[in-house]
C-alpha cells in the first residue's frame, strides 16, 4: 500500500526550497532535453519569441541530427548533443568553427544535465529521460517536467533528490501545471481532491470490438493536442492519465486515493482541486503546451505565450464524464500499480513502452497494449521483481528486466 508518510514531501521542496532564480544578467540560461521533439519545440518557439531573455546551454535529441543542426545553428547554444553515436560526425561537421560543441552518446547525454543552467527542460519522453533530470535535480536548480516517465518509474527516489538537492520541480504536463496553478499550498489539509481532466482521446465513443481494429494511423489521431507519438498513443488508451495520477501523487502531498481523472471532451478545463469549503478551483486555456510551459518558464512571474485565448461563448459547452475501466483497462492498471506501490509502477511504465512500440509498429494489436502490460506486472509479481528500487540503478535495472519481460511476453 502507498503510505503518503513514508515520501517526501515534495510540497516543501517547490515552495520552501532556496530559489535558483535565473542569473542576475536578466537572461536566463535553459537547457532543452528533447529539443527536437514536440516539448522541446514548443520550449524553443518561446524562446524565439523573446531571444534575449534565454541563453541556451544545451540542446539534445535521440536521433533527429538534422534538426538538432537546425536547432543549434539558430539558438547558438553552448552543447549539442545526440544520444545516437552514429550521428556525431555529421552533427560535427555542421557545428565546426561555429563555438557550438559537438557530442554524443549517452554519457555525453547524461553529462550535459550536469552543465549549469538556470533552469532545465526535461522533454526526453520515456524512462531514458530519467538518468538526465535526475542529474539536472541534483545540480539543485529548476526543472520543467514534461517527461512524466520519470516519476512513473522511479518516483520516491526522484522527490528525495529533489528535497535532498533543494530542486524545484516546475510541472510542465498540462493537468499538473493547472493543478499547480490553483493548489493552496497554505491549505493543503483542506485540500479533499486532484481532479485531471482527459480528452478521453480518439477512442472516446468506440467499442470494444471497434478498438480492437484500431490502427496506429486511428490512434495517432489525437483530438485535440499534437504530440509526440509515444504520448498520444497513451492518450488513446487512457494510460496516459493513469500515468499522470501517479506523476500527480509523486508532485503534490496528497494521498492516492485523493487524485482522479474526468473525461472532459474538449480539453479546456486542465486540472481542478477541491476544496473543504466547497470551492473547485480549476485553470482553463487553450490546448497548447506553450501556456504551460510559459508559466514555468516565468514562474513565479507569470510570462506570455502566444497561445490562442480560450473563447467560453464560442465553445458554449464543456461537458464531462467518468473514465469507462471497462473499455479502458490501462487506467485500472496504473491506478493498481500506484495502489500496489513498490516497484509496480516502474513495471507497468516498462511493460507500457514496449507494448506501445510494438503497437505503432504494427505487432501488436490495440488492446494488446494492456493485455502485454498486465502479463508482465503479473510475471512481474510472480518473479518477486515487485520490490521498491531503492537506488537509480535499481530502478535502471527493473526497467529493463521488464522490458526483456515484456518483449518474451509478446514473442510467446
Ligand atoms: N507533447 C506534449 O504536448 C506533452 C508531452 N509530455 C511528456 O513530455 C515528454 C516528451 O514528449 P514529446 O515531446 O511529445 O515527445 P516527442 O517524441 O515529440 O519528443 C521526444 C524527444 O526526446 C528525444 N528522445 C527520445 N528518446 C530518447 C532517448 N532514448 N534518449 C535521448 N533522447 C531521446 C527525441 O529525440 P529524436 O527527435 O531524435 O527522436 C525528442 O527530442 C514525454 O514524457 C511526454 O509524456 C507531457 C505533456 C504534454
Ligand atoms: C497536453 C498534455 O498534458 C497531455 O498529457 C494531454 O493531456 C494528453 O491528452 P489526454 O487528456 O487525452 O490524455
Ligand atoms: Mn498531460
Amino acid at each position: 500500500m502507498v503510505d503518503v508518510m513514508s515520501r517526501p514531501q515534495p510540497d516543501l521542496t517547490i515552495a520552501e526550497a532556496p530559489d535558483a532564480r535565473p542569473s542576475a544578467a536578466g537572461q536566463m540560461s535553459l537547457s532543452v532535453f528533447g529539443a527536437t521533439g514536440s516539448i522541446g519545440t514548443s520550449t524553443l518557439d518561446l524562446v524565439d519569441r523573446a531571444p534575449d531573455r534565454y541563453r541556451l546551454v544545451a540542446v539534445t535529441a535521440q536521433s533527429s541530427v538534422d534538426k538538432l543542426i537546425e536547432i543549434a545553428l539558430k539558438f547558438r547554444p553552448e552543447r549539442a548533443v545526440i544520444a545516437d553515436d552514429a550521428h556525431y560526425a555529421t552533427l560535427a561537421d555542421a557545428l565546426a568553427g561555429t563555438g557550438i560543441e559537438a557530442a554524443s552518446g549517452r554519457a555525453a547525454l547524461i553529462e550535459a544535465a550536469t552543465m549549469p543552467a538556470d533552469m532545465v527542460m526535461a522533454g526526453i519522453t520515456g524512462a531514458a529521460g530519467l538518468e538526465p533530470a535526475l542529474r539536472a535535480v541534483q545540480g539543485g536548480g529548476r526543472i520543467g517536467l514534461a517527461n512524466k516517465e520519470c516519476l512513473v518509474c522511479a518516483g520516491s527516489l526522484f522527490m528525495a533528490e529533489v528535497a535532498r538537492a533543494g530542486a524545484r520541480v516546475l510541472p510542465v504536463d498540462s493537468e499538473h501545471n493547472a493543478v499547480f496553478q490553483v493548489f493552496d499550498r497554505e491549505n493543503v489539509g483542506r485540500i479533499e481532491k486532484v481532479i485531471l481532466t482527459a480528452s478521453g482521446g480518439p477512442f472516446r465513443t468506440w467499442t470494444r470490438a471497434e478498438m480492437e481494429q484500431a490502427k496506429p494511423s486511428q490512434a495517432l489521431k489525437h483530438p485535440n493536442w499534437s504530440m509526440g507519438a509515444k504520448i498520444t498513443i497513451d492518450s488513446a488508451t487512457l494510460m496516459n492519465k493513469g500515468l499522470e495520477i501517479i506523476e500527480a501523487f509523486h508532485l503534490f502531498p496528497l494521498e492516492a486515493h485523493q487524485f482522479e481523472a474526468l473525461i472532459h471532451p474538449q480539453s479546456a478545463i486542465h486540472g481542478l482541486v477541491q476544496y473543504e469549503d466547497g470551492s473547485l478551483l480549476a485553470q482553463l486555456g487553450a490546448p497548447d503546451m506553450r501556456t504551460p510551459i510559459a508559466h514555468c518558464l516565468s514562474w513565479p512571474e507569470r510570462g506570455t505565450a502566444p497561445s490562442a485565448r480560450l473563447d467560453l461563448a464560442a465553445l458554449a459547452t464543456l461537458t464531462f464524464e467518468k473514465p469507462d475501466f471497462d473499455r479502458f483497462p490501462a487506467f485500472a492498471l496504473a491506478l493498481a500499480a500506484l495502489k500496489r506501490g513498490e516497484g509496480a509502477p516502474t513495471v507497468l511504465n516498462a511493460a507500457n513502452e514496449i507494448a506501445v512500440h510494438a503497437f505503432l509498429a504494427e505487432r501488436i494489436g490495440f488492446l494488446d497494449i494492456a493485455g502485454t502490460v498486465e502479463a508482465a506486472l503479473d510475471a512481474a509479481e510472480k518473479r518477486g521483481l515487485l520490490k521498491e528500487p531503492g537506488s537509480l540503478e535499481a530502478a535502471l535495472e527493473l526497467d529493463s528486466e521488464t522490458r526483456a519481460l515484456t518483449r518474451h511476453i509478446m514473442a510467446a
